[in-house]
């Protein structure tokens, strides 16, 4: 009894405390709310583009019509900017297809419900914990045809997007608590990928190609990354 009071009351004082010096403080909490910002806009962002490049290099046939639809929109320019990037609509389709596949956040934030309800059939009590697994419901066979293949393609032909509207894909969250970095963070990852594999053409030491070229190994965290770091090789196009 007395370890559970310790235990448990120690870090609510310490918390009390932090939350009653960072309010008196507005310089520390704006300073404490802008690392958290760039923790949740670096991190996440260094995965999907590691990600994305780990698969064009296992699929080189979708890396080639990639950099057809890049080095076309970008004619003889070297630098892709945000403007070109409107009509690139593979390059659209093969994030989106990453962040499906590999949602830097496959288990959402944890969220607390503020009060009792019911979600498809089950009781979930006032202040219950709840985990939402985007990445199973982005692999889910119910919602998606071939769900484990790597298939930009498919978003071609889709209306479903990432914005949090659309309940199959949710990367980013969804509802009021949702990422609020999403629109940054897309033409972030646009805005690179379309620039590396636009300015080069990318191999695997030893020349290997195909689906068995890298491991595919991941960390644990909050953030997913690969567990062996991407090592490629690049030649310039240009
Ligand atoms: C590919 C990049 C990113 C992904 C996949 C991502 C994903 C997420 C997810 C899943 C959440 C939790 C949403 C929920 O629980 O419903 C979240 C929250 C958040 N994200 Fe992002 N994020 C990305 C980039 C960014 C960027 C660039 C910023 C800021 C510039 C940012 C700032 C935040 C913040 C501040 C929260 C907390 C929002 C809250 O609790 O109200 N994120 N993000």
């Amino acid at each position: 009894m007395d370890m559970f009071g310790a235990g448990t009351d120690t870090p609510l004082q310490i918390l009390e405390w932090a939350m009653t010096e960072l309010l008196r403080h507005p310089n520390v909490m704006l300073k404490l709310q802008v690392e958290d910002m760039f923790g949740a806009g670096t991190d996440t962002t260094l995965a999907v583009l590691e990600w994305a490049m780990t698969k064009l290099l296992r699929h080189p046939n979708v890396m080639q019509k990639l950099q057809v639809e890049v080095r076309s929109m970008a004619r003889d320019k070297t630098h892709i900017t945000e403007e070109d990037l409107s009509g690139m609509s593979y390059l659209k389709a093969v994030i989106k297809e990453i962040l499906r596949l590999h949602p830097p956040s496959p288990i959402l934030i944890p969220r607390e419900s503020m009060q009792d309800t019911k979600v498809m059939g089950y009781d979930i009590a006032i202040g219950t914990q709840v985990l939402v697994n985007a990445w199973a419901i982005s692999a889910h066979p119910s919602y998606w045809d071939k769900p484990l293949e790597f298939q930009p393609q498919r978003f071609l032909r889709s209306w479903i997007d990432i914005k949090g509207h659309d309940l199959e894909l949710v990367p980013f969250g969804a509802g009021k608590r949702g990422c609020p970095g999403i629109v940054f963070a897309m033409v972030v990852n646009e805005l690179v990928l379309a620039n590396i594999v636009h300015q080069f053409d990318w191999t695997v030491p030893g020349g290997v190609v195909g689906e068995q070229t890298l491991c595919m190994s991941e960390t644990t965290g909050l953030t997913v990354h690969r567990k062996l770091p991407l090592v490629a090789l690049a030649s310039p196009y240009m």
